[in-house]
C-alpha cells in the first residue's frame, strides 16, 4: 500500500459506462474458457484449465481493481466446480481466486516496474498465464495432497513439477487468446481506446489533511468529452452539524460539485478528478456508490425519478429492503421518518395523489430511512410553490437542529433558505469564491457585484441603506430580522412596510427609513 501525502498530485480517470466492461469481457472469456474445458480431451488424465488462460485475458484486458478481480475468481471457480471432470473438484474454490489475484498482482507489479514489454512484444500475457496457473495449480495440488493424504514424494515429485509444466504450457496459450481477444473487444467498443484509462486507488492509503464530514481537496474536475474543467482548484470542508447553502449564476458547477461530494463524479459520470473528496475520513474513489448511500443522501431535482414504488409505505421501506433491512427494523424505521417528515397517516396513500411538496417529503423519507448522516439537496425547491419552498426548508431546518443531520443545500432562491444556514459558498466559473458565515458571503455578493438577483431583497435594502449611512442592527436575513433592526434603531414600521412580499416590504422600509433618517439615499 502507498500512502499518498499530497493529495492534489492524485489523478483519477474513469471513462463513462465503461465502469461495467470488465464485467462483459470477463463473463465472455470465461464462457469461452468453460466451452473450451468441456470439449478439451484429457490428456494422461489431466484436462487443460482454460479457464486459467481466459480470466488472465479478460484481468489484462480490463484491469479490474481486486475487489473485482477476486469476483472474478469466484466465478471461475463456480464453473469449475460444476464442470470438473476431476473427483475433488473443491480445491478449485480456493485456487481460482488465488490464481485471479495472482494475476493481478503480476500485471500491477510489472506495470509499476515498466518491464510489461520487451521491446515491442507485449510479454504479460505469457507471465501472468504462467505465474496464475502456478499459483492456482499449486493451491489445488497442495489441497489435493493434503486433502487425499497422498505421499509427499508424489506431492514434490510429480504434482508441483506438473503444475509447472502446465503453467508453461498456459503461459504459451494465454497470448494467443489475448491478442485475438485484444482486436476483437476493441473493435467491437469493448475496451477503452487508446489513452483512456480507469484509475484503480484501491492501492493507496488516502487521507483527509482536515477533518470533516465531507472534504474537498484541491479538486479539479473535467467532464469526459469537456475541454474545460468545471470545477477548478475547489476546497472545502463539511463539518458535522453544519447547513451549508451553495449558491452561484447557471452553469458555475454547483450540482457538478454536488455529485462530487456524493461519489457520483466521476464513478458514474466519467471524466478526470484531480485532488480528492473524502466522506467520513474516507476517499470516494475508494468506495462504490452503495458505500457512499449509506453516508451521505441526496435528493435531486427531479426528485420524482427517485420515486419507483406505488404508495408512500412501499417507497421508503423499498429502500431499505434494498439494504437488507429486516421486517420488524423496516417497520419501526418507516414510522420515525414519516413522523420526521411529517407524512404521518399517509402511509397507504398512492404517490400519484399526493402534490409536489409532499413527493419531495418522500423522496427525503426513503433518503432518511437508511440513517444517512449526510443530506444533500440539490436545487429542492425548483418545483416548489412558495408555500411548498418554505414547508421544506422549514422541514430541512429541523432535521438538521433537531436530528443532528448534516445538511448541504444548493439553490438558486435564497430567501427561504438562508434562515437556516450557518454556512453559505458562492461559486463563480468552477472556483468557490466565497465560503463563509452566511451575512459575510452575502456580503461578498454585493461588495462585488456578483449574482445580485439571488440575493433576498431584505438584505439587498440592509446593504443599500448602510451604504447610505443608516445600519440597523445585524444584516436583515428576513423580514422578521428586518422589522427587528428597524424598530430597534427606532424606525417605526409603517403601514406600508406590511406587504406580504419580501419585495414590497424592503423597498417600502427603505423608502420609509430614507425619509425618517433623513438620508440620501433610498
Ligand atoms: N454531463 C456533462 N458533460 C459535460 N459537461 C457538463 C455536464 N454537466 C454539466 N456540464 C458542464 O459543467 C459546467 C457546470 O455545470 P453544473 O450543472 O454543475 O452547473 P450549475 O451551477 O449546477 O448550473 P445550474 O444552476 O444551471 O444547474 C457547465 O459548463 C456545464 O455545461
Amino acid at each position: 500500500m502507498e500512502r499518498i501525502t499530497d493529495v492534489s498530485k492524485l489523478v483519477y480517470t474513469h471513462i463513462q459506462g465503461g465502469q461495467f466492461r470488465w464485467v462483459t469481457v470477463s463473463t465472455l472469456m470465461l464462457a469461452l474458457g468453460t466451452i473450451l474445458h468441456l470439449v478439451s480431451p484429457s490428456v494422461g488424465g489431466v484436462t487443460p484449465n482454460w479457464t486459467i488462460a481466459t480470466y488472465c485475458v479478460a484481468i489484462l484486458l480490463t484491469r479490474p481493481n481486486y475487489k473485482q478481480t477476486l469476483g472474478i475468481g469466484l466465478v471461475a471457480a463456480l464453473i469449475n466446480v460444476l464442470t470438473s471432470k476431476s473427483g475433488f473438484p473443491y480445491g478449485n474454490l480456493l485456487s481460482e481466486p488465488g490464481g485471479t489475484v495472482a494475476c493481478a498482482f503480476v500485471m500491477r507489479l510489472m506495470m509499476g516496474l515498466k518491464i510489461e514489454k520487451i521491446g515491442k512484444l507485449d510479454i504479460m500475457p505469457f507471465v501472468t498465464g504462467f505465474i496464475a496457473t502456478c499459483v492456482s495449480g499449486g493451491i489445488f495440488v497442495t489441497i489435493l495432497w493434503q486433502v487425499l493424504g497422498l505421499a509427499n514424494n508424489i506431492y514434490i515429485n510429480a504434482m508441483l513439477p506438473l503444475v509447472v509444466i502446465i503453467g508453461l504450457v498456459n503461459g504459451v496459450v494465454t497470448p494467443l487468446l489475448y491478442f485475438p481477444a485484444k482486436r476483437l473487444f476493441a473493435k467491437r467498443g469493448f475496451l477503452p481506446s487508446s489513452g483512456e484509462i480507469t484509475s484503480d486507488h484501491s492501492n493507496y492509503i488516502i487521507e483527509p489533511s482536515q477533518e470533516g464530514k465531507i472534504s474537498v481537496e484541491h479538486v479539479n474536475y473535467t467532464y469526459s468529452k469537456a475541454t474545460e474543467p468545471s470545477l477548478k482548484d475547489i476546497n472545502l470542508v463539511v463539518h458535522e452539524g453544519d447547513f451549508l447553502v451553495i449558491t452561484g449564476p447557471a452553469g458555475c458547477g454547483k450540482s457538478t460539485l454536488c455529485m462530487a461530494m456524493v461519489g457520483a463524479v466521476p464513478k458514474f459520470y466519467g471524466g478526470r478528478l484531480e485532488g480528492m473528496v473524502f466522506v467520513d475520513g474516507k476517499a470516494t474513489t475508494q468506495m462504490d456508490i452503495p458505500e457512499l448511500a449509506t453516508h451521505i443522501g441526496v435528493v435531486l431535482a427531479d426528485y420524482d425519478t427517485q420515486l419507483v414504488t406505488m404508495t408512500v409505505k412501499e417507497e421508503v421501506a423499498f429502500a431499505m429492503e434494498n439494504r437488507g433491512y429486516d421486517r420488524d427494523t423496516i417497520e419501526t424505521r418507516c414510522k420515525e421518518v414519516f413522523k420526521q417528515v411529517g407524512l404521518e397517516g399517509m402511509e397507504e396513500q398512492k404517490i400519484t395523489s399526493l402534490s409536489g411538496g409532499q413527493r419531495q417529503r418522500l423522496a427525503i423519507a426513503s433518503v432518511l430511512a437508511t440513517n444517512p448522516t449526510v443530506l444533500v439537496l440539490d436545487e429542492p425547491t425548483s418545483s416548489l410553490d412558495p408555500d411548498g419552498t418554505a414547508e421544506l426548508y422549514r422541514l430541512v431546518g429541523a432535521l438538521n437542529k433537531e436530528h443532528g443531520i448534516t445538511v448541504v443545500v444548493i439553490d438558486h432562491d435564497l430567501h427561504a433558505v438562508l434562515p437556516y444556514a450557518n454556512r453559505m459558498a458562492l461559486m463563480v466559473d468552477g472556483e468557490l469564491r466565497c465560503d463563509a458565515d452566511v451575512t459575510t458571503t452575502l456580503r461578498y455578493m454585493y461588495d462585488n457585484g456578483i449574482y445580485l438577483e439571488a440575493l433576498p431583497t431584505v438584505f439587498t435594502a440592509y446593504m443599500d441603506l448602510e451604504k447610505a449611512g443608516h445600519t440597523f442592527g445585524e444584516p436583515w436575513l428576513s423580514i422578521e430580522s428586518a422589522r427587528a433592526g428597524l424598530a430597534k434603531g427606532g424606525v417605526a414600521v409603517s403601514e406600508t412596510a406590511q406587504p406580504a412580499s419580501n419585495v414590497a416590504f424592503a423597498s417600502a422600509t427603505a423608502q420609509d427609513v430614507v425619509t425618517v433618517g433623513g438620508g440620501t439615499h433610498a
